[in-house]
């Protein structure tokens, strides 16, 4: 038998109403996102997979504050336990969020780290974004995050540049996750890299999640990253949640004939 989950963890953390998403220059008819809702809980990991162009990425901006939905709501239970609207808040308290509470790692390292300053400074910069001015103590939390992530604090003064793919994404989620968010969101965050790095990748992220307790949010169109990381899976497909359910239900026994079709395209000799 399960534990009883405490009052905190059974309240969700994040909840996403109804959500669409046309974009602009988008015929009348193309929704990116079409009617997208899903809950998240504290420790919880669900992962959003589906084809190119489905909406997974259109729809982790929009539930990041990034893309405004053109209908529906994302609604976040702060540390504080307020409910806010996350499309409702100023951007001063949106950015302030996102670099708190937040945490975004992103498919690109490049797009997530500041390449013209050093590894410790990327590390410590979000920590002097919450008022941590003493340097000694920033270059020590910088080097023990390099550590965490298996990346040699040496290193701290080297630039990014200087880095492989897969030790600017080590950086990039250690640059995250140094300030202790509550929710991360990944957009393909092994995608283009070795596949041997990506394993260790996919190692390293599960550990960090599990051991402090995030919430996250995966895109991927890798089902063997749905099925490493993710407790439940939310299978896209032109722009609407086609199925959702616990990973391994949904990967051993889809229900719809798409997510059908996702598996058996990997399975297939
Ligand atoms: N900035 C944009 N302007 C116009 N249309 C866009 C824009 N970004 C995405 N789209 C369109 O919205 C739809 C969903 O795209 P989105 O990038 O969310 O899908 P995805 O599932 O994340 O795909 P991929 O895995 O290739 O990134 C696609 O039809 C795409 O062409």
């Amino acid at each position: 038998m399960t534990a009883p989950l405490e009052a905190d963890e059974a309240e969700p953390l994040l909840r996403v109403h109804d959500l669409s998403h046309r974009f602009p220059s988008a015929a009348e008819e193309h929704w990116a996102v079409r009617g997208a809702s899903l809950v998240l809980h504290p420790g919880e990991v669900v992962a959003i997979v589906g084809e190119s162009g489905s909406g997974k990425s259109t729809l982790l901006n929009c539930v990041a504050g990034r893309i405004a939905p053109s209908a529906g709501q994302v609604q976040y239970r702060r540390a504080d336990g307020r409910w806010v609207d996350v499309h409702a808040l100023p951007e001063r308290e949106r950015r302030e969020l996102s670099r708190t509470e937040w945490g975004f790692v992103e498919q690109h390292a490049a797009e997530g780290l500041r390449m013209n300053v050093s590894a410790g400074a990327n590390v410590g910069e979000r920590l002097m974004a919450l008022g941590r001015r003493h340097y000694g103590e920033l270059r020590a939390t910088a080097c023990e995050w390099m550590e965490r992530v298996e990346l040699d604090p040496m290193r701290v003064d080297d630039s990014p540049r200087a880095f492989s793919g897969g030790m600017r994404q080590r950086l990039q989620i250690a640059r995250n996750l140094v300030t202790r968010p509550r929710l991360v969101l990944m957009d393909e965050p092994t995608t283009g890299l070795d596949v041997s790095v990506q394993a260790k990748l996919l190692d390293l992220i599960r550990l960090l999640v599990a051991r402090l307790h995030l919430s996250a949010l995966v895109v991927t169109h890798d089902l063997g990253v749905a099925r490493l990381l993710a407790h439940r899976t939310l299978v896209m497909r032109q722009g609407r949640i086609v199925e959702q359910g616990l990973t391994d239900r949904v990967l051993e026994d889809p229900q719809h004939p798409y997510t059908q079709l996702l598996v058996s395209s990997v399975v297939a000799p």
